[in-house]
């Protein structure tokens, strides 16, 4: 299997409190990997180590074959990171299909609010609506985001990242705050994308849909990886079992 990120020996510090230890795993090209683990765990720093947000300790991230570790953000997402944060952030300013189209027309213009302007941009607002469509929101395309529910927000916040034409996507949890019927349809509409290719990494607290729609989990507990495999297999691991409902209530078979 083709590896598409290479994670190596990542350890995160913030002050006294080692968020995250010698984390290494692979992802591989056209994978849904899920990084799980109980609050406090470590993922969202794992994540923000890998898309540059918090700058690790020590440790390597290989994307593609490059080592893409010294890099800021932007130019990891010029490299072929797509980034999609737990706390969604879309330009509040603009229509929704401006929010897409800013993200297909990237490479236009150095500046990304400069390139809504730009006279050859009809494209991109042709083009946001199929993205739109990916996530069953093109409804919604000439409305302002303050003014839709969380459940489109999310939506927006992934395919936002998504129009980026990422090589990897890093979801932090897509799923949070949703009813489980939303979360449901949300997780349909993850597995439909890396269906279509995308390799993904999905940070995400709610085990059945991670459990339904990943290929493979990575644990962490206290910032270090305590189990990697098929979901049923990782389950099943006493040390996941402990770490998610503490050691006193593992009942030996
Ligand atoms: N900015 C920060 N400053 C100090 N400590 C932090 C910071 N961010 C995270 N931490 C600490 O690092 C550890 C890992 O936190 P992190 O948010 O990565 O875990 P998580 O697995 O994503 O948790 P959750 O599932 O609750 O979101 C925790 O002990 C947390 O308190």
């Amino acid at each position: 299997m083709n590896t598409i990120i290479r994670v190596e020996k990542l350890n995160v510090k913030f002050g006294g409190v080692q968020a995250v230890k010698d984390l290494s795993f692979e992802l591989y090209k056209g994978e849904l990997l899920g990084l799980i683990g109980p609050n406090g765990a470590g993922k969202t720093t794992a994540l923000k180590a890998i898309s540059g947000i918090i700058k690790p300790v020590s440790g390597s991230v290989i994307l593609d074959g490059k080592n893409i570790s010294r890099f800021s953000v932007n130019r990891r997402i010029r490299e072929g990171l797509g980034i999609s944060h737990q706390i969604v952030k879309p330009f509040r300013s603009l229509l929704v299909k401006e929010n897409i189209a800013i993200a297909l027309g990237k490479d236009k213009t150095k500046s990304a609010i400069k390139s809504l302007f730009y006279k050859r941009f009809s494209e991109e607002y042709e083009k946001s609506l199929d993205y739109l469509k990916k996530v069953n929101i093109e409804q919604v395309a000439d409305n302002f985001p303050s003014n839709l529910p969380l459940g489109f927000l999310k939506r927006l916040e992934v395919v936002r990242a998504l129009a980026l034409n990422p090589k990897v996507l890093l979801l932090d949890e897509p799923l949070a705050g949703l009813s489980q019927s939303e979360a449901s349809k949300m997780a349909n509409i993850i597995k439909r994308i890396n269906n279509d290719g995308v390799s993904i990494i999905l940070v995400e607290h709610n085990l059945s849909e991670v459990i339904r729609i990943c290929d493979r989990l990575v644990v962490l507990d206290a910032g270090a990886k305590i189990a990697d495999g098929k979901p049923m297999d990782v389950m099943k691991d006493k040390k996941v079992i402990s770490a998610y409902i503490g050691d006193d209530d593992v009942i030996e078979a």
